[in-house]
């Protein structure tokens, strides 16, 4: 599977561009600001109808303009799947598949899968746990259809539940019989949600494991845990043991929304002990990993996008990893960088053919 011919009108801070792309590695060069990111937020919006940036889609819209629209052709098991995607002021986004307005986004989730690798990415190792949680979840749903829609079930009811108790702490009284449904619903729900992500990292650590002694050449130790409270008993056990708690605290300590993962570097946190370099290099792994496992699971490749992923790697990651990438592991690549001398050295040095392109200021040259 692989992206043909991308073209966009109004998006960011380009007015229009159209491209033929490579079926192997495409790279961006160009100054900061000229619009790279910008060009592989377009192809994120085709695969999962949204920005990976910015959840806000009339900002994608070019200043001045009031509307935008991306256009992609894809090749897919010797078909051609074409999607376009138009945002305009105050109005619901259209998305289409083959000129078919689709019904509902989510259909469209896993049709053609994405992974994005980003310098925003940090926030993954930083920030808290909820950042983890959505990288697990947005795996996982590339895969599970029904994923998501048990993860906004399981999101509802917890919200229901939250609310009983705060009416609870307010007014002393409520129906004991509603909080049972509610907590026989979240049990379910929460219960099957655990299943799937720890059936998911069972698989996905050791993908990973072996991705990142790839990369680092066994230079370090590092470790991923998936963390859960459903780990160590059953959620309604759990429930029944927190109820005191939460009802002073006026919502939910346990369930699935409290998971997280752990990120270690010689047994201490990545966050605190890892360099720039290594923390850069853990979320490579995780993210290759990610891209290893949705080829396993879908038996056809995912389109990387690789954003300014040189800085602050050492020269032999930087070959490593694009060895790696160019390799029949992987499809279409597509790298953004600042020095068209560097990706050219990096790509002569492992013996790949690139397709270049030069960004300038919302324009793109081929
Ligand atoms: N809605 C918009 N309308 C006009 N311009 C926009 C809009 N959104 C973003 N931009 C502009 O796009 C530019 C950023 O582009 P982008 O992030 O793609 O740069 P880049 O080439 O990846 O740069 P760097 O090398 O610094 O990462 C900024 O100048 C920003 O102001």
């Amino acid at each position: 599977m692989y992206l043909q011919q991308l073209s966009f009108l109004n998006f960011k801070n380009y007015a229009e561009a159209e491209i033929s792309l490579s079926e192997g590695v495409n790279a961006f060069v160009g100054n900061n600001g000229a619009g790279k990111t910008n060009l592989l937020d377009a192809v994120h919006y085709l695969s999962l109808c949204k920005s990976y940036f910015n959840p806000i889609d009339s900002q994608q819209i070019k200043q001045g303009a009031d509307f935008f629209m991306i256009n992609g052709v894809f090749e897919k098991n010797g078909n051609k799947e074409v999607v376009a995607c138009g945002v305009k002021r105050n109005q619901k986004k259209q998305f289409k598949r083959n000129k078919k307005d689709y019904q509902r986004l989510a259909d469209h989730i896993g049709l053609l899968p994405l992974v994005m690798i980003s310098p925003y990415d940090i926030s993954i190792i930083i920030e808290g746990s909820e950042e983890r949680r959505k990288f697990i979840d947005n795996v996982i749903s590339q895969t599970d259809h029904n994923y998501l829609d048990e993860l906004i079930a399981y999101n509802k009811v917890l919200t229901n539940r939250n609310a009983l108790l705060r009416q609870i702490a307010d007014t002393g009284r409520y129906d004991p019989e509603l909080l049972a449904v509610f907590d026989e619903q979240l049990i379910a729900s929460g219960t099957r949600i655990f299943q799937k992500r720890r059936n998911f990292m069972e698989i996905f650590t050791g993908i990973f494991n072996k991705h990142y002694q790839f990369i680092s050449e066994d230079a370090e130790q590092v470790e991923l845990i998936y963390e859960s409270q459903l780990l160590q008993d059953e959620f309604a056990g759990l429930l029944k043991k927190s109820m005191e708690r939460d009802r002073v605290l006026e919502r939910t300590t346990t369930g699935i929304h409290k998971d997280d993962l752990q990120f270690n570097i010689h047994g201490m946190p990545m966050k605190k002990f890892g360099s720039q370099g290594q923390q850069k290099s853990f979320l490579i792994a995780l993210k290759l990993a990610q891209y290893t496992f949705l080829t396993q699971k879908n038996g056809f490749k995912p389109l990387l996008l690789l954003d300014d992923i040189f800085d602050k790697l050492d020269d032999n990651r930087v070959t490593k990893l694009m060895q790696m990438v160019s390799n029949n592991d992987f499809g279409q690549v597509f790298i953004t960088d600042t020095s068209m001398s560097r990706v050219e050295g990096v790509f002569e040095k492992i013996n790949v053919g690139v397709k270049l392109f030069k960004v300038t200021e919302g324009n793109i040259d081929a």
